[in-house]
């Protein structure tokens, strides 16, 4: 199983010190959302010259003009791009054919799908490389949030995915039994005193 590393941080300086602590111990760097808003593709290509060797993942979250958007993070450099599971299919299916233009791949986030079963074998359908099993940030702050929720998703839908809603080194190893393909930590990492010594905790809960 991978370890992805979501930097939720707001600049390319910060998100570059925190990937730089955290790669050794870390296959996918993941460019968050909110990183994307604030410094724009130049983030991707920044993050992808300092780190050419791990796989980079914008986390755009697509909802339309899936080609088009799509496109403009491949070309900045990144290897796989987000598209929304709640987007028409439409716009996965631009995306994807983005993802097919430059070799790269299109995951697919299922943040705010209600039925994430049936959605997940649909947008494989689709040409998704896998499916992120998530809960964002909002949610996981609700009451009665359980990570357990997503394991039992992604165990049930029967394609490759990947879970993202507050993994930590206490919980990666069910991620791992659950099957998933990969295990995206964001705060554990980046909100811990040490960022590097928390990856490499993450790393050392997997199981070769
Ligand atoms: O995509 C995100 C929020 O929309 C986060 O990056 C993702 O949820 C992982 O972070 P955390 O481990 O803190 O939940």
């Amino acid at each position: 199983m991978k370890i992805q590393f979501a930097i939720d941080t707001t600049t390319t300086q910060k998100a570059l010190e925190l990937a730089a602590a955290a790669a050794p111990s870390v296959d996918i760097l993941e460019l968050g959302t909110p990183l994307i808003k604030s410094e724009g593709t130049a983030a991707i290509t920044a993050l992808k010259n300092a780190h050419p060797d791990k796989q980079i993942f914008a986390d755009l979250k697509i909802m339309d003009t899936g080609y088009l958007e799509a496109n403009l993070a491949f070309e900045a450099g990144a290897d796989l791009v987000t598209v929304l599971g709640v987007a028409d299919n439409s716009t996965i299916k631009g995306a994807v054919g983005a993802g097919r233009a430059h070799g790269k791949s299109v995951v697919v986030d299922l943040i705010g799908v209600k039925d994430k079963v049936t959605r997940a074998r649909e947008v494989t359908e689709l040409g998704a490389t896998f499916v992120e099993i998530h809960a964002g940030l909002d949610e996981q702050a609700q009451d009665g949030y359980s990570l357990d929720t997503l394991l039992t998703a992604g165990k049930e839908a029967g394609v490759p995915f990947s879970v993202a809603g507050g993994v930590s080194p206490s919980t990666i190893g069910a991620v791992q039994s659950a099957g998933a393909q990969v295990a995206v930590v964001g705060s554990a990492i980046y909100s811990a005193e040490d960022p590097a010594s928390a990856a490499a905790a993450v790393r050392q809960a997997v199981t070769a």
